[in-house]
């Protein structure tokens, strides 16, 4: 293959750089180095979590095996009374030894370790010494993880993982489009002996490699054109338990409920258009993992779930397990979202009844709501199901935003990925969706009360809330909606509304009298740990058109709106749909073309 160098440009991110050609018929988009660079942030922590995690397995087993060891040594000396002989060694079996009744079986095989690792022998003695040799060959067992980027276009993002994550093993990069293969070739040559050794590019259908690669990843990186339902059932099964999936969809118009029946088909969830959608559209996709998952005994654990720029990126971590699977119904949630006020209720699909030890799974109670909203008279709209039980694990969290900051110069999108993690990190995790204070206010028509009065009503009323890293303007409480309702009410009558017709949300709200007597003198904590330090949370986008791009070689027309969305597409249309686009009803703040 000759290469004319004329006919590329050299683009750097990170570490990598990569050759785009004149014509560019390979997928780029510059927008992304934010997914990038949160996936590099995921991956340093992963590797670091799973050592973690890999030391203490083993000394839990060897913990087991000085049990066994004391167990044997006192059985002897009360049965013979005799010192007993160590046999000799069995050459075959590396001085390990049987210690696996202490291992649960998801324990027992956790991570990819080498051929033949911890191969027991049934009647091996445990001495000190033997215990220290399988803790040697054990850890030098825990090899680099194996990464699947299993739709890499010019292989930008396989390359950086290559280069710029301590650790990593082998990156393999696939595409099913002939030139992006070429293109991710000449990419790993052209960065050097490191990617060469480590980047590994095939031709393939994603769907079919992973399928015929089951539980061979220990992370598995999904960032398709739109969404990525038609691979969630292969990827899920190519992950080795522990493992993780990383998966991006930028569908957001089709998440966040702009074609509803259009989401149901390809997630199985049906999305409400509430000011909540991008944080619907999280829950969305982890449900749709979840139910991948299941069909395979495996379940997930998500670590970090984004909403960014114009997509959504969940990070999860995969386990096998068919009793730990029996949980799925407790963490899925269908929603009803009342057409008239901003209330909405959570309808758990299952509840289990713990007695003892033994635990019962049964249907969840319900209906949660009656037909006509409590608050306001008017009906539900019913969504989901969705992943109602925490999106990210804050230990990571934490983990992830010291690791970020201590290697500040190594991520290009630092001040984004900082201000996303902060703000994930103050999230409440038990607390699924979130109010808009701007609602309430357009419902009742009254002025708003500014954020930090209001939160310091719910928290002097015995509640948390916090922010949320979906929308600057999203508060996320545990009070239920007829407190909020009345601290309004307590707020209105300071600050009278115009009289309104009877039959408005607003008026029915504000007719009852209010049960709780609102306080709104400032708390402490009304303000976040960031907030109070004027750490940045939310950032502009950095240049104009930072948004998703379709499939290589094609280009952005008005009817891309319908599936990306407008606000996505951020006005990137080509001049003769601009007419047209000018005639579109107005969007939303959400993005969702009215
Ligand atoms: C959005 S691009 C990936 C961008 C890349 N991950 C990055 O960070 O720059 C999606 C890629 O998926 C490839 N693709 C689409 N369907 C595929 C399939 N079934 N198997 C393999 N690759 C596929 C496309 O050719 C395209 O290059
Ligand atoms: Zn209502």
């Amino acid at each position: 293959m000759t290469t004319d160098m004329n006919d590329y440009k050299i683009i750097k991110e990170g570490e990598a750089e990569i050759l785009m050609h004149a014509k560019n018929e390979v997928f780029y988009n510059k927008a992304q180095v934010n997914n990038r660079d949160m996936s590099i942030a995921v991956l340093r922590t992963f590797i670091s979590k799973r050592k973690e995690e890999h030391d203490a397995m083993l000394s839990k087993r060897i913990k087991g095996a000085h049990k066994v060891s004391e167990n044997n040594s006192s059985e002897s000396v009360m049965e013979e009374e005799v010192p007993q002989e160590t046999p000799p060694e069995d050459p075959k079996s590396n001085g390990e030894c049987k210690v696996e009744e202490e291992i649960s079986p998801e324990e027992a095989e956790p991570f990819s370790t080498m051929e033949g690792s911890v191969k027991t022998t049934e009647e091996c003695n445990t001495t000190e010494e033997q215990i220290n040799l399988t803790e040697v060959k054990a850890r030098k067992e825990l090899k680099p993880p194996r990464v699947l980027e299993a739709l890499s276009a010019s292989g930008l993002r396989a390359l950086r993982y290559a280069r710029e994550v301590e650790g990593i093993g082998q990156v393999v990069a696939l595409d099913n489009d002939t030139a992006s293969v070429e293109a991710c070739r000449r990419n790993i040559k052209f960065n050097g002996s490191v990617a060469v050794s480590k980047v590994e590019s095939h031709l393939a259908d994603a769907r079919v490699y992973m399928l015929t690669h089951p539980k061979e990843f220990d992370m598995v990186d999904l960032d398709p054109y739109g969404s990525p339902s038609v691979f969630l059932d292969s990827a899920v099964q190519s992950v080795v338990d522990g493992g993780m999936l990383m998966c991006t969809a930028t569908d957001m118009a089709v998440l966040c409920g702009g074609n509803g029946e259009v989401c149901y088909s390809k997630y199985g969830s049906y999305p409400l258009r509430g000011k909540y959608c991008h944080e619907m559209a999280l829950r969305i996709l982890l449900a749709s993992i979840e139910s991948h998952a299941n069909r395979y005994k495996r379940y997930i654990v998500p670590v970090l779930s984004v909403q960014m720029d114009f997509y959504v990126r969940v990070f999860v971590r995969i386990y096998s397990s068919a009793g730990a699977m029996k949980n799925t119904p407790l963490k899925l949630s269908y929603v009803y979202q009342c057409t008239g006020c901003d209330s909405f209720h959570l309808q758990p699909i299952g509840r289990s009844i713990s007695k003892n030890t033994s635990v019962r799974y049964l249907p969840g109670y319900g209906p949660v709501v009656p037909q006509a909203c409590t608050d306001c008279g008017k009906k539900f709209n019913m969504g989901g199901p969705i992943w109602s039980a925490p999106i990210h694990d804050q230990e990571w969290i934490a983990s992830m935003l010291a690791d970020v900051k201590s290697m500040k110069a190594s991520y290009p999108a630092y001040d984004r990925i900082s201000a996303v993690l902060t703000t994930v990190s103050e999230e409440l995790p038990d607390v699924p969706l979130f109010l808009s204070l701007h609602n309430l206010c357009a419902t009742l028509k009254c002025t708003s009360p500014s954020a930090i009065m209001f939160r310091s009503a719910v928290i002097n009323a015995g509640y948390r809330i916090t922010g949320t890293h979906v929308n600057p303007l999203g508060l996320k409480s545990d009070a239920p909606m007829d407190v909020i309702w009345d601290i309004m009410r307590c707020w209105v009558k300071t600050h009278p509304v115009k009289a309104q017709a009877e039959d408005l949300p607003g008026s029915v709200i504000l007719a009852k009298e209010p049960v709780l007597q609102a306080n709104f003198t400032r708390a402490v904590a009304s303000l976040s740990k960031a907030q109070a330090k004027k750490v940045a949370r939310f950032l502009p986008n950095p240049e104009r058109y930072w948004g998703p791009k379709l499939r290589a070689g094609r280009t952005i027309t008005s009817k891309h709106v319908s599936i990306l969305g407008e606000a996505a597409v951020n006005g990137v249309l080509n001049q003769e749909d601009n007419e047209e686009s000018k005639s579109k009803k107005p969007k939303t703040e959400d993005g969702i073309t009215s």
